[in-house]
């Protein structure tokens, strides 16, 4: 799966919107009606929770099926009669019983002044808390979170460094004590050893490496010459926007360096090769890159030579190898390794997982063993190779990190993530949100929807709040490497992570995590998980990992501070708590229409949207095994899933779009003989389009009405029942 991210920030003053009031005169049956669904809201909405049986739909005539409810008044205007994408009244049938024998659409048409520009003539939108699985407890396991002291009262003076080093780290890099990290892993590597660094995100490792790096280059005999050559090798996860960040850093430290004769260069792709040849060939001492991209050169650059290397940093090796870089790895490590010349291994890493100890094995000598945590003072020892293996399972995260998980239905994702997005970086201040998204199509979407509603003008309300302006960010990993640089993204001021979508290993999660609350800074996190992924956090707590759960009506009470989306009611702040509820889902559905409308307005809006749940579904194919009984595409309601795409309908025809597959046609016209052959394995792609066809088999691909039958009946009834509830 793609890192991408969808950055939010707020970079203007915060501002108070006034009352405007510009509402269209209502007309005498709208005031007629308003009044009354306002003298009935409480009562319809107590019975509605108390008995969701008594429960009945009005249809779209205005006719009353329930004998508890008097004859409803005439809407104007008129609704449609055959509209099938039809609006549950948030009034009378948000909890209505699953099987519910009508959908209508009963909003009345409402003014365009009244909810901005957009004017709703109808709310087309199927219920949003309707017909959603159970959100399960999450209990997260109690359990020893691992604490880290960032900081240390030592100084950088105590370390026999060169007088400029420590004169650039006060004035250029602005650090003066050490962090602990640093404390220990400085005197080590300073003494020739190799090391395992092991300590939480922004914890200050690429120093811990760095100064020693520096320090020992400046000493050598005689002085470094670019046509050394590489002399120390650091190697990064990936060129993804957040490895660049801290790219940037570990570039940084070498290009402030005082010592202007050793010459760092990166290499991560992004830049064409050719260039990248020609700086290769001018001399780089302090060789930063990809692992991708290094064997690239290792196998095509003839002036790329391993002789003078000295050292060789494994940087975010936990996330290297998670993301499957292994091979690359030991291609690099074995180049290295035919000049036979001895060097300094260092690995470091926020977590320990078996992949690395593995590594540690083939990449080091008798290895020091760093590892940061309370209580575990003494951890700086001398090991054999394996000892990373002895060390706890458990993953350090920071400790001023407040972690949080949200169960949310698929179908509500899209407005509980606007509403948490609206709670933070419109309604409070000095906020900054990163949001972590499957796919960069989804980026894209989710960037254009929440622009075009989220940022909306101010609303017309009577009620005086103190909002930001919202701005959103893109970044992924499509976007041209300068543009990432160009986004001047300030990501240590970063206060909320927010996971949208799961990250695919618990490494993952850390990684994630780490973009805030670094170097002892407080910060937040939000994963969100659908009720079938709750068991993503026993995973967690298997590597001490606890969050505390945020409840999604909490998330979705934000709305109210929000007057654009208000409901149809008035609610006001002295009604009761149902009353209060009542309005929070008729904003959550006010909103998510405002999404739908936006998304159907035209085809290309349409398209984005279906080529954004399209990709999120092959994401959702890319868990690992060890996780598929937690992330397995079939558990999704891929109905519902669209919806969180702003989709009113289970997008038929999608599948067709990937599976163009040449081979698909030849088969057909071989007909019986492709029954003999063996299953072909299938790919991602196939897979999912294949899950695509069986859940909107109408219409694709012409299926016939026989065949379409047959299919049905052997993938049995309960199936098919929850392919048709979208
Ligand atoms: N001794 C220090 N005093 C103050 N700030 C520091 C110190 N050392 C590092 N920093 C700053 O802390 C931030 C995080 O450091 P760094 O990126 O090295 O952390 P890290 O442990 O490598 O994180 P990650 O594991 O996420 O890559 C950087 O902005 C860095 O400039």
């Amino acid at each position: 799966m793609a890192e991408d991210v969808l950055m939010l920030n707020i970079s203007s003053a915060p501002v108070t919107f006034h009352k405007k009031t510009n509402r269209r005169p209502l007309s005498t049956a709208e005031k007629w009606a308003q009044k009354k669904r306002e003298s009935k809201r409480k009562a319809v909405f107590e019975s509605q929770e108390s008995s969701a049986s008594k429960q009945r739909k009005i249809n779209q005539t205005g006719q009353q099926h329930t004998h508890t409810q008097k004859p409803q008044t005439p809407r104007s205007p008129p609704q449609r009669s055959n509209n099938r994408d039809t609006e549950e009244n948030a009034d009378r049938g948000e909890n209505s019983p699953a099987k519910s024998p009508s959908k209508v659409k009963t909003f009345p048409k409402k003014a365009p002044e009244e909810h901005g520009d957009h004017g709703r003539p109808f709310i087309k939108t199927s219920s949003l808390f309707r017909n959603n699985p159970e959100i399960p407890d999450v209990l997260s396991p109690a359990v020893n979170q691992v604490k880290e002291k960032v900081f240390t009262s030592s100084m950088f003076e105590e370390l026999n460094l060169h007088p400029h080093l420590v004169a650039t780290l006060h004035k250029v890099l602005n650090v003066t004590s050490m962090t602990s990290v640093q404390k220990k892993t400085i005197p080590v590597l300073m003494s020739g050893k190799d090391a395992v660094v092991r300590s939480q995100t922004g914890s200050g490792k690429t120093l811990a490496y760095g100064i020693p790096v520096v320090q020992f280059l400046q000493a050598m005999q005689p002085k470094v010459k670019r046509s050394d050559g590489p002399l120390a090798v650091l190697i990064v996860p990936t060129r993804e926007p957040l490895h660049f960040q801290s790219l940037k850093v570990t570039h940084r430290i070498y290009s402030f360096q005082p010592f202007t004769w050793i010459v760092p260069g990166v290499l991560m792709g992004g830049e064409k090769r050719k260039a990248e040849k020609a700086r290769l060939r001018k001399g780089i001492n302090v060789l930063i890159s990809t692992p991708g991209r290094l064997v690239d050169h290792i196998k095509n650059t003839l002036s790329i030579a391993f002789s003078a290397v000295r050292w060789l940093i494994l940087d975010e090796a936990d996330r290297t190898l998670d993301l499957g870089f292994e091979k690359d790895l030991t291609v690099i490590l074995n180049a290295l390794n035919a000049t036979g010349l001895t060097r300094q291994n260092v690995l470091l890493s926020a977590t320990l997982t078996e992949g690395l100890s593995r590594l540690a094995s083939i990449s080091m000598k008798e290895p020091v063993n760093i590892h940061v945590s309370e209580g575990r003072e003494e951890t700086v020892e001398a090991c054999p190779q394996a000892a990373p293996q002895a060390l706890s399972d458990s993953y350090a995260v920071p400790e001023r990190l407040q972690q949080h998980v949200v169960v949310v239905p698929s179908k509500l994702h899209l407005v509980c993530l606007a509403a948490f997005i609206l709670a933070k970086c419109k309604f409070e201040q000095r906020q900054k949100l990163i949001v972590f998204i499957s796919s960069c199509e989804a980026v894209e979407f989710l960037l254009t929807l929440f622009t075009a509603i989220l940022c909306e003008k101010p609303s017309t309300s009577s009620t005086k709040h103190t909002s930001a302006s919202l701005n959103f960010y893109r970044l992924h990993g499509n976007m041209r490497q300068e543009d990432v640089a160009a986004r001047g993204l300030d990501l240590p001021q970063v206060t909320w992570i927010v996971q949208y979508n799961p990250p695919v290993s618990t490494v993952e999660y850390v990684h994630r995590v780490g973009r805030t609350a670094r170097i002892g800074t407080q910060g937040s996190s939000l994963l969100f998980l659908t009720p079938s992924e709750t068991a993503f956090v026993d995973v967690l707590a298997k590597h001490n990992i606890s969050l505390s759960e945020m409840k999604m009506e909490d998330v979705l009470a934000n709305l109210i501070k929000d007057e654009r989306f208000k409901g149809r009611g008035k609610w006001d702040s002295k009604r009761s708590a149902a009353a209060f509820e009542q309005e929070v889902r008729e904003r959550a559905t006010v909103l998510q229409t405002d999404f739908e409308n936006y998304v159907h307005a035209n085809n290309e809006s349409l398209q984005t949207a279906k080529c954004a749940l399209q990709s999120f579904l092959r994401a959702y194919t890319t868990y690992p095994s060890s996780l598929k009984h937690i992330f397995h595409i079939r558990s999704l309601h891929l109905g519902h899933a669209a919806k969180s795409f702003g989709l009113r309908d289970a997008p038929q025809g999608l599948g067709s779009s990937i599976t163009t597959n040449p081979a698909n046609s030849k088969d057909s016209k071989k007909g019986k003989d492709k029954a003999k052959r063996p299953p072909k394995k299938l790919t991602a792609k196939e897979r999912v389009s294949n899950l695509m066809r069986s859940e909107y088999l109408s219409g694709i691909d012409g299926e016939s009405k026989s065949k379409k039958k047959k299919r049905k009946k052997k993938k049995g009834q309960a199936e098919e029942e929850q392919s048709t509830t979208a």
